[in-house]
């Protein structure tokens, strides 16, 4: 068994958020060259996503970055990958129990947050210790409540007609998230807080809640040209990005909304159309993050006065990663350059 510890190589150590390629590839390197037979991913969401792609970019032959997806370009996976340890300190991703992993490409061609999701990713083991979370600073905390609760919420609003399984399963994290994550972030040493959350992280995206939904992620592509661009927390970036999204689709599927408002907020139908109860149910959950401390608009990310090239550019960075053959961005509805410069419109 060799063991590297990256802190003793002289190199530039650790992952940083929103993880680089360039990252991944120095690790791949070094672990190729020390022989490494094992990767343990100890961190939050960016540590076990980069882990996952340092243990397939190992085995791979060619460039790791034709292992991501990226608009035009058959993505080749990964058919092979070292054994991967995942222990997360952080309760937000799921990284842990997923086979998913998301990477910046940062090289002088490309500047895209893409990702890679494929068996041979499957972490073998996962340690989990919500003792591990307890230092998490209240923002990060606050960020990954979004993070756990826009797992599900995409599911929910873009999977396929009729999934009422899958929606309660969806509603119980979301609930369960509303009622501890609150207590996590205003106590960060409530360990019972702390595990409810862990637990909760795991089930959002470990693949149950999404069986047989089908669903694609518009909230988190967009989302992630903002924190490629301007290195934001991914949950914080969420925060923004998922209010302004609902209130654009609610008006594709007002019924959906409408359930959602009733089921998560008790919301009451009286007298209401579905789109009122929907944008109430909407306005709810942005003053739930806003009550936990995320941001809710793009001017409270610290990216300074937004132009209309900015949002466009915005769009079609988008687009770059991830596009269906009409140019448009998988969803329901389906998103158009125009609509998601109208949604981060509505997120200004
Ligand atoms: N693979 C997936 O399924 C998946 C899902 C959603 C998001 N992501 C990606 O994961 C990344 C975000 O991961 P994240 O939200 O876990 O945050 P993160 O890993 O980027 O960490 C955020 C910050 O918290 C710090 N931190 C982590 N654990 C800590 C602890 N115990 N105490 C104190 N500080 C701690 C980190 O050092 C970092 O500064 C993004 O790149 C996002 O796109 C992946």
């Amino acid at each position: 068994m060799h063991y590297r510890d990256f802190g003793k190589t002289g190199m530039k150590t650790g992952v940083e958020p929103n993880p680089r390629l360039s990252t991944v590839v120095r690790a791949a390197e070094l672990a190729k060259k020390e022989e490494c037979d094992v990767v343990i991913g100890m961190g939050g969401g960016s540590v076990m996503d980069a882990s996952k792609v340092i243990a397939a970019s190992v085995l791979y032959e060619g460039d790791p970055k034709d292992m991501l997806v990226r608009a035009g370009k058959a993505p080749r996976f990964p058919e092979r990958a070292l054994p991967i340890i995942t222990v997360p300190t952080l309760a937000a991703t799921g990284s842990e129990m997923n086979c998913g992993a998301v990477i910046t490409i940062d090289d002088e061609e490309e500047k895209l947050k893409t990702f890679v999701m494929t068996e041979v990713l499957y972490p073998k083991v996962a340690v989990v210790d919500p003792e591990l979370t307890i230092t998490v600073p209240k923002a990060h905390t606050a960020y990954g409540v979004c993070d756990i609760i826009t797992h599900v919420t995409e599911g929910y609003f873009n999977g396929i007609d009729v999934t009422p399984i899958q929606d309660r399963f969806a509603e119980g994290v979301i609930l369960t998230v509303l009622e501890w994550g609150p207590k996590a972030v205003s106590n960060g040493s409530d360990l019972e807080a702390r595990t409810q959350i862990q637990w909760a992280s795991i089930v959002a995206l470990n693949g149950w809640v999404q069986a047989g939904v089908n669903a694609p992620y518009p909230v988190h592509q967009i989302e992630h040209t903002l924190s490629a661009l301007y290195d934001i927390p991914h949950g914080a970036g969420l925060a923004v990005v998922n209010p302004a999204w609902m209130r654009f689709a609610a008006r594709f599927r007002p019924e959906r909304f409408a359930q959602f408002a009733q089921r998560i907020f008790g919301i009451s139908a009286m007298g209401k159309d579905d789109l009122s109860l929907a944008m109430e149910g909407i306005d709810r959950f942005e003053e739930f993050l806003r009550s936990i401390g995320c941001p809710t608009r793009l001017s409270e990310l610290g990216i300074g006065k937004v132009t209309d090239e900015m949002l466009s550019y915005w769009a079609d960075k988008t687009l770059e990663v991830l596009c269906d053959e009409e140019g448009k961005l998988p969803g329901r509805p389906p998103l158009r350059k125009e609509d998601i410069v109208e949604i981060l419109r509505m997120a200004m």
